[in-house]
């Protein structure tokens, strides 16, 4: 059984979770506990001989201790970089939340420390008519990681993903700022102030925009700018 399991959303797409993901699987790692990931259902995928492919399932596979099958990683594989639900309808596919808890309960039963969860683009992404991904976290009462990308705007998006995650009645168990480019914005600290102030969990790192490095080597990199002692304590 994983002893503890987080959900990854961020404040939208592209605001960096699967490297903030896999950077917290890397600190994990060198701290010497057993991890494992998922990306439930990935919208973006190239067509190989294998199948398809998603970058971030690939990432998070490469990132985790454990070996595990790249379909036990992402179930739900759809090829455009579409939202989710209607790559999904594009495929003649239905995806519900609940088949979604069932692959993440299939994870959870795998001995492991550390299990994290990358949703998909942000909190209220929908998964068809009825259902947003959050009522997969939700339903398996996750704790939840918000990712927030240093730009004009941010706190913004910040404040509202975390009054969703709590209104869902999900906890917030840290965030992390995350640089999404190389320029530095303005009054960057004062936006750190305001969200360490107001966020009302803990800030688990600041990560910089890291230009020059192969992506392989990012989450690595990264992982020393985290501090992940509030997710493996206790
Ligand atoms: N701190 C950083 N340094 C260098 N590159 C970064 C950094 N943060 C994000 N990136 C790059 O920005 C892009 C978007 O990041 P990422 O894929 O992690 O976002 P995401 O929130 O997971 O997106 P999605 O909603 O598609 O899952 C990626 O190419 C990633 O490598
Ligand atoms: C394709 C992309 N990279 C993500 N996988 C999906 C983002 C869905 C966003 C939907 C929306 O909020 O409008
Ligand atoms: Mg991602």
């Amino acid at each position: 059984m994983a002893k503890k399991t987080y959900f990854i959303t961020g404040t939208d797409t592209g605001v960096g979770k699967t490297i903030v993901s896999a950077a917290i699987l890397e600190a994990a790692k060198a701290a010497g506990k057993r991890t494992l990931a998922m990306k439930p259902i990935a919208s973006g995928c190239d067509n190989t001989s294998e199948g398809l492919r998603n970058e971030d399932a690939l990432m998070l596979q490469a990132a985790i201790t454990e070996t595990l099958p790249y379909d036990t990683i992402n179930p739900i594989a759809l090829e455009p970089a579409i939202a989710p639900h209607v790559a999904a309808h594009q495929a003649g596919r239905q995806i519900s939340a609940q088949r979604l808890v069932g692959f993440c309960r299939g994870m959870q039963i795998r001995p492991a420390d550390l299990l994290l969860i990358e949703g998909a683009g942000g909190w209220r992404v929908p998964l068809n008519d009825r259902e947003t991904y959050a009522a997969v976290p939700a339903e398996l009462k996750l704790p939840v990681i918000l990712v927030v990308p240093l730009k004009l705007g941010c706190i913004n998006h910040a404040m509202l993903s975390a009054e969703a995650v709590r209104a869902d009645g999900l906890t917030l168990a840290g965030w992390v700022a995350n640089r999404p480019e190389q320029q530095v914005m303005s009054c960057e600290q004062d936006t750190l102030d305001y969200l360490t102030a107001h966020l009302g969990a803990p800030c688990l790192g600041v990560l910089p925009w890291i230009e020059e490095a192969e992506t392989v080597a990012l989450p690595g990199l990264l992982s020393r700018y985290l501090n992940i002692t509030p997710l493996i304590e206790k």
